[in-house]
């Protein structure tokens, strides 16, 4: 089963081919990690497969729930959101709303229009902050939030959506290390399929069992596309990390959980004699 796809697919942004020729399928129930350098392209490969950004040649498919897939530029807005929540890297949140009323926003695409609010809402609202440690914070003002708190927040906004596939940009930028863990994990229990972008190698080892790298191809010209794609543990071998990172890399196990960590170094012949 297939929960998002990608044929042929490439992306314009300011006149300009970012992504060129990208196929990728993304199976249901994965956890998917995109990796790859400041400008490659992440965002971008994220925002095509949420819909937001529509390809400027070929085609970004959805799972429509019936065992077959859909057009993600046909399915109404509503519809779309029911599907798949799209949480952005950077989030305007209006000063003027509490913490509960703005992730409560994500509970739009779910209802009937009119027919908001009361108890059932409030306890999902109130059961995604707790969820994202903010529990206590149903009612602050979202400008009297930290950076790490309000990114916490738009997080839970994505929650309340209760949608199969959860996209997320950069979900743990400003998140203090507990966190960052702890989060993914949250994501990971409620989303049946999740994908997200991530800088941090080591997190991206562990957390996902799929990664795709954007990056530019062999001559290193022209727009970026999906340089490597499968298990982390072979996509963060040390020859894909620098060739696409440039930096020197070793898993090692940790000495107490059965598990990888990736330990990055500069590239040998950048190293101090
Ligand atoms: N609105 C825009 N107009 C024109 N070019 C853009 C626009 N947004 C991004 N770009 C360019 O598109 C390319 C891909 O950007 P994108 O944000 O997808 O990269 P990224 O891999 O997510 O980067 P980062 O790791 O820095 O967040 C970059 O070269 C960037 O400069």
């Amino acid at each position: 089963m297939t929960a998002l796809r990608l044929d042929g697919v490439s992306a314009r942004l300011g006149g300009r081919t970012v992504l060129r020729d990208v196929d990728l399928e993304v199976p249901d129930g994965a956890r998917l990690g995109i990796v790859g350098v400041n400008g490659a392209g992440k965002t971008t490969l994220l925002r095509v497969l949420a819909g937001v950004l529509r390809p400027s040649e070929g085609t970004a498919l959805i799972a429509d729930g019936r065992g077959g897939l859909a057009d993600l530029r046909r399915l109404p807005a509503r519809e779309r959101a029911r599907r798949l929540a799209f949480v952005p890297q950077e989030d305007v949140v209006t000063a003027e709303l509490r913490v509960g009323e703005m992730v409560a926003l994500g509970r739009v695409p779910q209802t009937r229009p009119w027919a908001r609010g009361g108890r059932a809402e409030y306890e999902l609202v109130r059961g995604a902050l707790d969820a994202v440690g903010l529990a206590g914070r149903i009612d602050t003002a979202c400008d009297q939030l930290s950076g790490g708190e309000r990114r916490r927040a738009v997080l839970a906004r994505g929650l309340v959506q209760r949608c199969p596939v959860m996209l997320l940009d950069e979900p743990t930028n400003h998140l203090d290390v507990a966190w960052q863990l702890n989060l993914l994990e949250v994501f990971a229990a409620q989303a049946q399929t999740l994908v997200a972008t991530v800088h941090d190698l080591d997190l991206a080892l562990r957390f996902f069992d799929l990664l795709a790298v954007v990056g530019w191809r062999d001559d290193n010209t022209g727009p970026a596309g999906i340089v490597a794609f499968g298990p982390p543990g072979e996509v963060l071998s040390a020859a894909h990390v620098e060739s696409h990172f440039g930096v020197g890399s070793v898993q090692v196990p940790h000495p107490q959980r059965p598990q990888l960590h990736l330990l990055i170094h500069p590239r040998e012949d950048r190293s101090p004699a």
